[in-house]
């Protein structure tokens, strides 16, 4: 059975994008998680009508580190808050000449570099396994390509953004061995984030801001946390004006999402019934209820 919910929009804002302009009946509020403490309080709002949940991923003043960021809590959080779409904007490093600091890239794949953070939700108790191979989800690239275009922000659809653990930037031989992959760009955070929603059965996709060309290119200087400061203080704007365009897009939406990220637990789960751990399953009520329940 698919989710049959009316839109409500999560926006998880990673650096420079610390807040949403023009979001109407702002409150901020904290929801807990089994999974531990979220980056920061949930900010809720309305956007032409449409439901929007705002998270900066980082926590408001940028606490967070890469590693430190409890990406569980964060999804199962907005999972709990009733979000259907979450839409990550992000700041990256580019690692294709054609793809200059200023652009937005919609990635459509992932490879996942990270080794220090957990996963999944499931695990000893309740095992699933769900499909990743299209990792994002294409109506909402739709309406945010449909977005960027009305709004002249230089866009690239498609690529694949390498997430690294972090938080030191790569070395010359990484970032050349990124590129010989085929890789468009470069980020410390989209991964375990993309993987556990889809596990929570969330559309999710990414706004990938280019800042640098990370330490590769020869005309430029290795990237320094100046150097994407100052083009994410340009690029912040433009997010800003995006968020705010793409988000009654989305909030048209009616039933339910025809490319199955909301279906995505259907066939996944492989633990007995009679050898789950009732504990664990517990924790999975907002996460899997619809499937756990039944
Ligand atoms: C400030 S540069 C490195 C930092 O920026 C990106 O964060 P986010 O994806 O949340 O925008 C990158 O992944 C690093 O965490
Ligand atoms: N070059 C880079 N490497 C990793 N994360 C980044 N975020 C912004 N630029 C980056």
């Amino acid at each position: 059975m698919a989710h049959p919910s009316p839109p409500v929009i999560g926006i998880i804002g990673g650096s420079g994008l610390y807040q949403i302009d023009g979001l109407q009946d702002v409150t901020w509020r904290k929801v807990a998680s089994p999974f531990g403490e979220p980056s920061d309080e949930l900010c809720f709002g309305r956007l032409e009508g449409t439901p929007v949940v705002f998270l900066p991923r980082h926590g408001r003043g940028h606490r967070l580190s890469p590693s430190d960021i409890n990406f569980r809590a964060n999804i199962d959080a907005l999972k709990r808050a009733g979000v259907t779409d979450v839409l990550s904007v992000s700041a990256v490093g580019s690692l294709r000449e054609e793809l200059p600091p200023g652009t937005f890239v919609v990635v459509d794949q992932f490879i996942d570099r990270t080794f220090a953070r957990t996963k999944s939700f499931f695990g000893t108790g309740c095992v699933a396994h769900v499909s990743m191979a299209k990792p994002v989800c294409t109506r909402l690239g739709d309406a945010v390509m449909g977005a960027m275009q009305g709004l002249e922000i230089p866009a690239k659809r498609g690529g694949s953004y390498l997430a690294m653990e972090g938080p030191q930037f790569s070395t010359l031989a990484e970032s050349e061995l990124y590129r010989s992959w085929g890789c468009s760009v470069i980020g410390m955070t989209n991964m375990p984030e993309a993987k556990l929603a889809r596990e929570a059965e969330l559309c999710y996709a990414t706004v990938a801001m280019v800042t640098d060309f990370d330490c590769w290119h020869p005309g430029h200087e290795a990237v320094t946390v100046d150097q994407v400061v100052s083009v994410l203080l340009a690029n912040a704007g433009k997010a800003r004006a995006l968020v705010k365009d793409v988000v009654p897009r989305l909030g048209q939406h009616t039933g339910p999402c025809r490319h199955g990220c909301q279906t995505a637990l259907e066939n996944a789960l492989i633990t007995a019934p009679e050898a789950m751990d009732p504990t664990v399953v517990q924790r999975l009520d907002a996460v899997a209820g619809r499937v756990l329940k039944r």
